[in-house]
């Protein structure tokens, strides 16, 4: 009888994820086996996995073993390795919660972008604290097809282009990674979110990620994006002593993002446990062959 490997699949605002538990590190996750997973036709499906390890038992985690019990091993669906996903702690939070590994409340996760703190709600969101965002000097560029439009190159761990469009339809069909300039801007690929206004402090965006295509919705670009909305509305909370709150709609759904004077941010939103089952390891040596 094949090997059987247990996971769940969870979404937050429907950027969606296979959750693997795997508390001693056991499962060699090669990018073929997380392309595989994530695969919608042939696999699971998903924009990525979330790799459930315990801190202690993961080398890039077991520095933060203090602080948090559990490592988000966070990959892309074409199995690239991230330093931070927004939406994967959202739900990696639900995770642990659904596992009877934490109770609602605060709770530390770690991450490759270091510890993150979360909060489970009573009525379901989880907050994440996201820690800081850079915004490193330099005009970057991004285009679509004969459009063009200048972006604010955001760092919220992992690397970000916001653009501000008329209309989000502008942003074409996203099979294919939109072209950022100057080239070499990003060594390490960009994740792009396009962005137009829905309202006082409220944006609709929709985002292309490295490695996982256009997702129906991005924490780390949610963030970026409220960031880049704030210093473009001249709403800089270091500079004006105040929290500034933005409401970001994505495709999946709704994020609430608020920037602190002290310049940290926290994002708020749903997150969802869909379903748990085991895969046929005879199925994923099959796939990886
Ligand atoms: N969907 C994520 C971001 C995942 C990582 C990203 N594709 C990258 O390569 O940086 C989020 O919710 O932040």
């Amino acid at each position: 009888m094949s090997t059987r490997i247990a996971f769940l699949k969870g979404h937050g605002t429907e950027n969606d994820f296979v959750i693997l538990p795997d508390p001693d590190n056991a499962i060699e996750l090669s990018p073929a086996a997380v392309a595989a997973l994530c695969d919608r036709r042939a696999g699971i499906g998903g924009d990525g996995v979330l790799h459930v390890v315990r801190s202690a038992a993961h080398p890039e985690a077991r520095r933060m073993a203090g602080e948090a019990e559990w490592f988000m091993d966070y990959r892309n669906s074409d199995g690239s390795i991230a330093e931070m996903c927004g939406n994967g702690v959202r739900v990696f939070a639900r995770y642990l919660q659904h596992a009877g590994h934490v109770a609602e409340g605060d709770l530390a996760i770690a991450t490759r972008g270091g510890v993150k703190r979360a909060h489970i709600a009573k009525d379901g969101d989880v907050t994440v604290g996201m820690g800081g965002s850079r915004l490193p000097e330099g005009d970057v560029t991004v285009r679509v097809g004969e459009r063009s439009w200048p972006a604010r190159n955001v760092n919220m761990g992992n690397p970000h282009a916001v653009a501000f469009v008329a209309d989000l339809a502008h942003a074409g069909d996203l099979y294919t990674p939109p072209p950022v300039s100057p080239e070499g801007a990003y060594p390490e690929g960009v994740n792009v979110e396009f962005v137009v206004d829905r309202g006082p402090r409220h944006v609709a965006m929709r985002v292309h990620e490295r490695g996982s295509g256009e997702t129906r919705s991005c924490g780390t670009g949610a963030c970026a994006v409220a960031v880049a909305t704030a210093r473009r509305d001249g709403a800089d909370p270091a500079v004006t002593g105040t929290p500034a709150t933005y409401t970001v709609d994505v495709p999946g759904g709704r994020l609430v993002i608020t920037e602190r004077p002290d310049g940290q941010i926290e994002m708020t939103g749903p997150a969802v446990i869909v379903a748990e089952g085991t895969i046929d390891g005879e199925w994923l040596e099959n796939a990886l062959r």
